[in-house]
């Protein structure tokens, strides 16, 4: 399997505009993407992006994720965890098929089907616990891009 990029670092959080807030007015970052319903996924979601030291957008991108619906994969996180946290990693592959394979022959635990996710591509989920306490997304790298 051939390992990408670091794509994003998730931060779970229970109110995405005190979020946007403190990153854009205490942290100054960049609010790249307003956020957006992923209802299928059960959060909300915007991405902020740490500019370089001309102010430009580089590639670190934090994913914002509030919990959107009863049912969603991260209220367990927030009722454990109020003020929110780091919550995953994201990286890139060329080819998430691949890297599905690779990791069910490595006995890790994939956590549901492979869906398409925040970028519109294909994604999946390995167990923190397998993973060294991270829970991790897999990504299929976008075509033209990240
Ligand atoms: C997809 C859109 C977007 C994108 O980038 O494209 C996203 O990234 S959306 C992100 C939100 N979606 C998900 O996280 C889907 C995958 N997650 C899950 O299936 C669950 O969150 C799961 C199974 C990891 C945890 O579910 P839950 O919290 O309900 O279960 P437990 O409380 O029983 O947790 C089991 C065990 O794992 C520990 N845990 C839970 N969450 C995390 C975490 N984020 N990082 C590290 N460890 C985590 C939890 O503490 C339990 O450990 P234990 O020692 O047994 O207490
Ligand atoms: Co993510």
């Amino acid at each position: 399997m051939k390992l990408g990029r670091l794509n994003h670092i998730g931060v779970a959080v229970p109110d995405m505009q005190a979020a946007l807030a403190y990153y854009r007015d205490i942290m100054g970052a960049q609010v790249i993407t307003e956020p957006f319903d992923l209802p299928e996924q059960g959060v909300k979601v915007a991405f902020v992006n740490t500019p370089d030291a001309h102010g430009e957008p580089t590639g670190t991108q934090i994913e914002l994720i509030e919990p959107l619906g009863e049912s969603s994969p991260i209220a367990g996180f927030i009722a454990k965890n109020p003020a929110g946290g780091q919550h995953h990693l994201c990286y890139e592959v060329e080819d998430i098929e691949a890297a599905r394979e690779w990791f069910t022959t490595q006995g890790k635990r994939i956590l549901g089907p492979t869906r398409i996710g925040a970028h519109g591509t294909p994604i999946f989920f390995l167990h923190p616990k397998d993973m060294l306490g991270q829970l991790t997304e897999i990504m299929e790298t976008p075509r033209g891009g990240h």
